[in-house]
């Protein structure tokens, strides 16, 4: 059986101690043939396909006509239940900031070792990390994956690094810093709006869930992952299966797929049209509409012919908000199913808990005999 693993971000733990090099170096470094022991992952890689995986129109869901408002609302009540995934078209972050933050992650993979080895964890709490992923399965081996990584706190703090420095034409240059800090104020926007949405469709008042979660000061985690063609893509894996902390997560990636979800107990691939944002819901979602939406399984499958980069960001409540199942749905439902916990403190938790791909929910959820 495959070993279940801990939410993404407890990949974190392991590069305190991992010494060895970057994928990418493995990867461009000899003929490589097969895939090294410490990555082996057994995985059955290739995913169902599906005509029915959500579309929301974003344009829609934001427009004046109250008809094309409320049809978008529906589908995206559905989306979130049956799926707790959809493919957003339509929401306005324009093209050019899509393909600038691809092409600055992929220079950022490319810079020289030493400049990205400057961002090893030192401590679990660093505000932006680089590294080799890795994940400790429940018989507690340490598995590499088939990515490296970067990531870092981009609110209510702004953490990026420096470099590259990415020329435009021959005369003007842009930080690295200066598109993820757009991307992030963009990004942003669209999830409030969605949320706000969300609120709606859960008979909250439209602004609900943005003051129960202060959302002003929402706490959004910027990562990208860059994957290597691997020689044997059923024998390593880029992401295992887990669920994602936070309330929506975001994803674009290079135009080469390999992000799937699990539904109905099946695993789908996913597919994005062009200039259009993956959504899942993740945990927080589901704890707050008390258990309405759930956090959905996913897992990023590697494959032997193309490079691969995704870019995420996971939009979460404020890092001091109290996190539980809105009080009015508590209400309607006769009982909470979670108990509440601050958010940067299920992050924390999140960092320790290494053994299950929904194991730190699952520690919130409340028995029935309790
Ligand atoms: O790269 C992907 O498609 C998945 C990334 C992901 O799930 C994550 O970073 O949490
Ligand atoms: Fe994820």
């Amino acid at each position: 059986m495959a070993p279940s693993t801990s939410q993404v971000p407890n990949e974190s733990a392991d590069q305190v101690t991992t010494t060895d090099s970057f994928v990418k170096v493995l990867a461009e470094s000899s003929n490589l043939k097969s895939v090294p022991t410490q990555f082996t992952f057994s995985n059955d890689f290739k995913g169902s396909y599906s005509d029915s995986i959500p579309i929301i129109d974003f344009s829609q869901l934001t427009s004046e006509n109250p008809h094309q408002r409320s049809k978008a609302l529906q589908e995206l009540a559905k989306a979130c239940e049956e799926w707790g995934f959809f493919v957003l078209i339509n929401h306005g972050i324009p093209e050019t900031l899509l393909k600038a933050i691809i092409d600055a992650s992929l220079e950022f993979f490319e810079l020289p070792d030493d400049d990205k080895r400057r961002y090893e964890a030192k401590s679990l709490s660093d505000p932006i990390i680089c590294g080799r992923g890795s994940v400790i399965t429940t018989e507690n081996h340490r598995i590499r994956l088939w990515k490296d990584f970067v990531k870092c706190y981009v609110h209510p703090e702004f953490h990026c690094p420096e470099k590259p420095l990415i020329l435009r034409n021959d005369v003007s240059a842009i930080n690295y810093r200066d598109i993820v800090f757009e991307f992030s104020e963009k990004t942003r926007s669209v999830a409030r709006k969605l949320l706000q949405g969300i609120s709606e469709n859960l008979e909250l008042e439209q602004g609900y869930m943005d003051e129960a979660l202060k959302l002003d000061s929402c706490f959004q985690l910027y990562a990208a992952n860059f994957y290597p063609p691997c020689p044997q893509p059923d024998q390593a894996i880029g992401i295992p299966p887990h669920t994602d902390f936070g309330l929506l997560t975001f994803l674009i990636h290079n135009g080469v797929p390999g992000l799937q979800i699990q539904h109905d107990g099946e695993w789908f691939n996913t597919n994005s049209p062009q200039n259009s944002i993956l959504v899942n819901t993740a945990d927080h979602l589901e704890i707050f509409s008390n258990g309405r939406y759930k956090s959905v399984k996913h897992r990023a499958v590697v494959n032997s012919e193309a490079m691969r980069i995704s870019i995420v960001m996971a939009n979460g409540a404020a890092p001091d908000a109290v996190v539980g199942p809105a009080a009015q749905l508590v209400e309607r439902d006769g009982r909470a199913l979670y108990r509440p916990m601050k958010f940067i403190e299920y992050i924390v938790s999140m960092q320790s808990n290494r053994l299950h791909g929904k194991g730190n929910l699952e520690c919130l959820k409340i028995q029935d005999d309790e």
